[in-house]
């Protein structure tokens, strides 16, 4: 299939230096907002690439469950194949894919598994359903059928049948702490714009922002 005529023109808005925001934090707040305003769906939805000690690449979507200074988090199986290569290789990249608002943002940035309690916060508010999911995949290991999986589900329905499920020690949260965060928006004759915030030390919020060529 050729698909060399598929194109259009970006002509949703531009991006100013002098509106950007000195927080990075701000400017995706405000963007998040804006996708969710669209009704853009599930704007949360980001691809989260990782690579192995070899730099083999992989790639996946994940949702992204909170944000504030300190990170993006997502919540995952830590016995998956992200997090083999995050105990391999922390270095890590988000992409939020907003593209019929003529926009993506890309992060680079480090991904820390989160504390026990953090994650326990979090599984505690999922539907029991989920929770039970949760129990059940051995994520990304082969399977032989998926009559396997609803048996298991069966199983562990009846070991959790009284009380709270409990957090399973391999099931948790990863927040992508970030050294870069770019801000993309499509412009007319191919001429977007870029921003790309560059922390200046580990310990504070503070940026430097940079105009990159589109
Ligand atoms: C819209 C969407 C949302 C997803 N959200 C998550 C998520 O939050 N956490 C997760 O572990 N997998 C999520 N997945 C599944 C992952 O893309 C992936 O299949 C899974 O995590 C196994 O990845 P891995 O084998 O590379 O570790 C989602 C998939 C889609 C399409």
């Amino acid at each position: 299939m050729d698909l060399s005529d598929y194109r259009r023109e970006y002509l949703k808005g531009g991006l100013h230096e002098d509106e950007m925001p000195a927080d990075p934090f701000e400017q995706f707040a405000f963007w998040f907002k804006q996708a969710t305003d669209a009704d853009y769906p599930e704007p949360n939805a980001m691809s989260l690439a990782t690579a192995d000690a070899n730099g083999r690449p992989s790639l996946r979507t994940v949702l992204l469950k909170y944000f504030d200074t300190n990170g993006f988090v997502f919540f995952t199986n830590y016995t998956s194949r992200k997090a083999k290569e995050i105990e391999q290789n922390a270095q890590v990249s988000l992409l939020f894919p907003w593209v019929t608002l003529e926009r993506q943002v890309i992060v680079v940035g480090r991904a820390e598994k989160i504390s026990t309690a953090e994650s326990l916060k979090y599984f505690s508010s999922r539907p029991r359903s989920s929770q039970l999911g949760a129990w059940v995949s051995a994520q990304s290991q082969a399977i032989p059928t998926r009559k396997f999986l609803e048996m298991k589900l069966a199983e562990i329905g009846r070991k959790f049948k009284e009380g709270k499920v409990p957090l399973p020690d391999f099931w948790g949260g990863y927040r992508v702490v970030p050294e870069e965060i770019e801000f993309w928006q499509g412009g007319a004759a191919r001429l977007h714009d870029r921003f790309q915030y560059t922390r200046e030390s580990t310990e504070t919020n503070d940026w430097s922002i940079q105009r990159l060529s589109p």
